[in-house]
């Protein structure tokens, strides 16, 4: 298995360029299955995910070409096959996104349920019973979902918690729907808004993204189209993170300031110099050591829990003691005891971590368990004095576009060792 092995010790100086957001791609792929014409996908990430998506798509017919400027062209008029695999469900949960589309626009889905994963135990219960809302007629048999539609009619729907893959997956069948659907509770993060924009985009008609009702009168069909993807920014957190936990200077272009509220009030408690323009954010910590920061996890606009590891990691070297309280998902603390290893000194009591900063962490060998777990160690190898590895790094492929080469640019002493 493929590692990645970290001299820590470098403050982070220089410029990275923001890829494509993971998070926004894949419901955006699965989205051309509702289209009836050719779509052209700008700004996708070079990613794990990705790939296993255009597997999913190639199998069930949907014909994908990637050009040379790494736009992908999809065009789902000869699928055929509306089946989900479990092989290829089981290794990426987004596949559930093509539960909502393919009942909609080909009458019929079998997707094998994604089960839970090491972050939680992340059921699709939401999902189900909005588009049985829709008028769809769904069975659980043998690990699958069988789902049924002759057409699906617009209806009212309120979500019993805030899921995103479960608004988008709502949000794409109503899309193709009878009649106008109100979506209560709905996610509001930026990706459901790309996702809205690039469907409007196709010739949907949806209005409300970005708050928590949106609404969205069915047409009889949608178009291909051409969309490009917003700028990542959980990947753009991951770098601002490194450049403050190193004591350094990172500047993230072609990133989105506008979604990353929540995480740099946190970076400037922490006493970062943070500058923003339109499409850049730029974080100075003029080699000082960063304060530690609270921080509670929550659907946006809080603070996101994909940043939270992140942050546990910066606390772990900070000055003074930070707690972090996670609230999304009831299992997301598989860093802590890696962290540890490296000598941080974090207390986990019951959905809090209670990080006691240490001056100093020093490397050893650790194993990353989830995409942003292993990110979490990653920062931290860039601290620790020594040489950290960094091991099933097959997690971090799944969500960070050349990671080692992105650091590697920023200063960081990084390098890969293939399995
Ligand atoms: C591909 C993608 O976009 N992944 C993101 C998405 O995951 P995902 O869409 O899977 O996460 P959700 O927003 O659905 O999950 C939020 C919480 O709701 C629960 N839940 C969800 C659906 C459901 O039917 N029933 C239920 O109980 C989950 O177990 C979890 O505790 O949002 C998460 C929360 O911001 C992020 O961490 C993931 O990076
Ligand atoms: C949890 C994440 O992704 P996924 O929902 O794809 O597992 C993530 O991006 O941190």
């Amino acid at each position: 298995m493929a590692s990645i092995v970290i001299t820590g010790g470098e403050p982070l100086n220089g410029e990275v360029w923001i890829s494509g957001a993971k998070n926004a791609v894949l419901p955006i792929l699965a989205a051309s299955l509702l289209a009836d014409g050719p779509m052209e996908i700008g700004n996708v990430p070079h990613l794990h995910d990705v790939t296993t998506t255009m597997e999913l798509l190639g199998q069930m017919g949907v014909e994908l070409i990637v050009d040379d400027k790494m736009r992908i062209h999809a065009d789902s008029r000869p699928a055929n096959r509306h089946y989900a695999p479990y092989d290829l469900v089981k290794t990426m949960r987004a596949s559930i996104l093509v539960l909502g589309p393919m009942v909609a626009r080909f009458g019929e889905a079998v997707v094998s349920l994604p089960g839970g994963c090491a972050i939680g135990s992340r059921p699709v219960d939401q999902h189900i019973r909005g588009l049985q809302a829709l008028g769809a007629d769904i069975s659980v048999e043998n690990g699958y979902i069988h789902a049924k539609a002759k057409r699906l009619k617009g209806t009212r729907i309120v979500m019993d918690l805030v899921t995103v893959t479960g608004t988008e997956n709502i949000m794409m069948a109503a899309a193709l729907a009878h009649g106008t659907t109100v979506i209560e509770n709905a996610a509001q993060e930026p990706e459901v808004v790309d996702l809205a924009n690039c469907l409007n985009a196709m010739g949907a008609k949806i209005e409300g993204a970005g708050s928590n009702t949106l609404v969205i009168e069915g047409v009889e069909r949608l178009n291909g189209g051409r969309y490009d993807v917003l700028p990542d920014r959980i990947e753009t957190g991951t770098f601002l993170v490194a450049g403050a936990m190193t004591g350094g200077r990172v500047l993230a272009k072609r990133a989105r300031p506008s979604t990353l509220d929540a995480v740099l009030v946190k970076l400037e408690e922490a006493g970062a110099h943070i500058n923003s323009g339109d499409d850049f954010i730029e974080v100075d910590m003029r080699g000082n050591r960063p304060k530690a920061v609270n921080i509670t996890t929550a659907p946006y606009p809080a603070f996101p829990t994909d940043m939270q590891a992140q942050f546990t990691a910066l606390n772990a070297v900070a000055e003074g003691v930070g707690v972090i309280t996670e609230t999304v998902f009831e299992n997301r603390f598989m860093h802590v005891q890696e962290l540890k290893r490296l000598g941080a000194d974090i207390r986990v009591e019951g959905k809090s971590a209670i990080i006691r900063g240490v001056p100093r962490m020093t490397a050893a060998p650790v194993m990353a368990t989830d995409l942003r777990a292993s990110a979490s160690l990653v920062l931290a190898g860039l601290v620790a004095e020594g040489e950290t590895q960094v091991d099933r790094i097959y997690h971090i492929d799944r969500g960070y576009e050349c990671i080692e080469e992105k650091l590697g640019v920023l200063g960081a002493k990084i390098r890969r060792l293939p399995s």
